[in-house]
């Protein structure tokens, strides 16, 4: 593994796709620009509306998002996730939400689909039912081990709030793990960093994670912050609640030394 530097993209995506696209390009070149190699986006990056348009729209928002990151991914020579996006699920009439890690070449290197739907009423008076349009994912997230990038661990928004499926990413060794989100700005406020460190410090690892900020579609607030924090739990860069990037340098160094400093993956006993 190198030392590289990362991106953590923030958008407000609407419900049209071609526009978020061309907001996601613009984003993918300024990160480039400044010298990253590992770009991720957030959930519902390409699309995010009512459940009902992302349904009736789900074959085009699948087919158009995994082409786009493709060709990213190889205009712009570098390792993309695009972070949460609707997959139609053979003659279910439903979608995985799904994250797809691409290489420069423009090939697949890992797929994941979120496990964990959001199906709570939130107390500023949104409901969210996920899982009456999304399939559950049923497998663990995938690791891509990479020589260059270190290893790379899939996740999606409410999964962080499941350290479980962190735990077992770490037993994987994992070392950049990413958790794209459209978290709520209810929830946001008070519980998106925290536990976004309690993972990183947990697993001594490094976490990215890419949002979506403002508003996006009717009464639906995210609360931005995109952000990449370092295995100390250090908050590295935070994109705030605008539209933007936050970049960082992923470091072996310093994987190596606060797993040297904080050994508690050593210490487990359960
Ligand atoms: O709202 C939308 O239209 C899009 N949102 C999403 O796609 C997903 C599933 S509904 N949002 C979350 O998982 C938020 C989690 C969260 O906010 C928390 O865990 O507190």
């Amino acid at each position: 593994m190198k030392s590289y530097l990362a991106a953590a993209i923030q958008m407000t995506s609407v419900p049209d796709l071609e526009k978020n696209l061309a907001q996601a390009e613009e984003f993918i070149d300024l990160a480039v620009r400044q010298g990253a190699e590992l770009v991720g986006l957030p959930e519902n990056f390409s699309f995010m509306g009512e459940e009902k348009d992302k349904l009736a729209q789900g074959d085009a928002i699948a087919q158009t998002t995994e082409t786009f990151l493709k060709k990213m991914a190889q205009r712009f020579q570098v390792t993309i996730l695009g972070g949460g996006f609707p997959v139609p699920v053979n003659s279910t009439g439903k979608v995985y939400n799904t994250a797809l890690l691409i290489d420069p070449n423009g090939q697949e290197l890992a797929r994941y689909h979120k496990a964990h739907l959001f199906d709570v009423n939130v107390p500023d008076g949104n409901t969210y039912q996920e899982s009456s349009t999304v399939m559950a994912g049923k497998e663990l997230p995938p690791i891509y081990f990479s020589e260059n990038l270190g290893n790379i661990g899939l996740s999606i928004c409410y999964d962080v709030r499941f350290p479980e499926l962190y735990r077992h990413l770490a037993d994987k060794e994992v070392d950049v793990v990413f958790v794209p989100a459209a978290f709520t700005a209810f929830t946001g406020k008070d519980h998106w960093q925290v536990l976004l460190q309690a993972r990183a410090i947990e697993n001594t690892c490094y976490v990215i994670a890419p949002a979506q900020t403002g508003t996006n579609y009717a009464r639906r607030q995210t609360h931005g912050h995109a952000m990449i924090i370092d295995p100390w739990g250090v908050i590295l860069a935070d994109a705030g609640d605008k539209p933007g990037v936050a970049i960082a340098e992923i470091k072996p160094s310093r994987l190596e030394q606060v797993r040297r400093q904080m050994p508690s993956l050593q210490h487990r006993v359960f």
